[in-house]
């Protein structure tokens, strides 16, 4: 019964988001750098799966991270991940880069949902600022977005109320 916790990072923050998601939530798995998984059949021996990735490629339709999960998204969607649960925090900055606010989520979501994974960990867009994202669907994004750039201070609270929302989701983390 075990969830695992992994990472893609450029400036290391998406790393250190990791470890600061894991403290709250300390059943799952030390976070792990994807880059250092050679056989992404590791997956399919979890529970659970938490990612992290942030978005570089701004406006990109296709590789919008920019990091090591660009490469293995294809890879991903052949998986058989049915009876998983996935759950996806992206970095990004709604200031900034506030038309594409954490785009790179959506594109992970996508391939973990075509692998047959059930995605949780979805939150309301209702208490963010920004003008678009390809993450939201509805009312929610597919995932927590986080702002190490313009929002930091919020990344504790946010981080804290989604590892509540996620031991309610993937009963492995109870
Ligand atoms: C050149 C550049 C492009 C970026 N593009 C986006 C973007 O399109 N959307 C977004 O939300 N954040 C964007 N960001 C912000 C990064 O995603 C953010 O700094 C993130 O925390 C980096 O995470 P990392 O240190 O784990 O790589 C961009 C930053 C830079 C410097």
């Amino acid at each position: 019964m075990t969830v695992g916790i992994y990472y893609a990072t450029t400036t290391g923050k998406t790393e250190d988001v990791a470890d600061r998601l894991h403290n709250f939530i300390s059943s799952a798995e030390s976070p792990k750098d994807v880059s250092d998984v050679d056989d992404l059949s590791e997956f399919e021996g979890l529970d659970g799966i938490i990612c992290g990735i942030p978005t570089w490629n701004t406006g990109a339709d296709e590789e919008r991270s920019g990091t090591a999960w660009d490469s293995i998204l294809e890879d991903i969607g052949e998986l058989s991940l049915s009876g998983k649960k996935v759950a996806i925090f992206g970095l990004g900055d709604s200031s900034t880069y506030t038309e594409n606010y954490c785009d790179a989520m959506e594109e992970l979501h996508s391939y973990f949902k075509k692998a047959g994974a059930e995605m949780v960990g979805y939150v309301n867009k209702s208490s963010y600022t920004f003008d678009e994202s390809k993450s939201v669907m509805g009312e929610s994004f597919c995932g927590l977005p986080l702002d190490e750039d313009s929002e930091s201070d919020l990344t504790d609270s946010r981080l804290e109320t989604w590892a509540s929302q996620l031991k309610g989701e993937i009963p492995s983390l109870g």
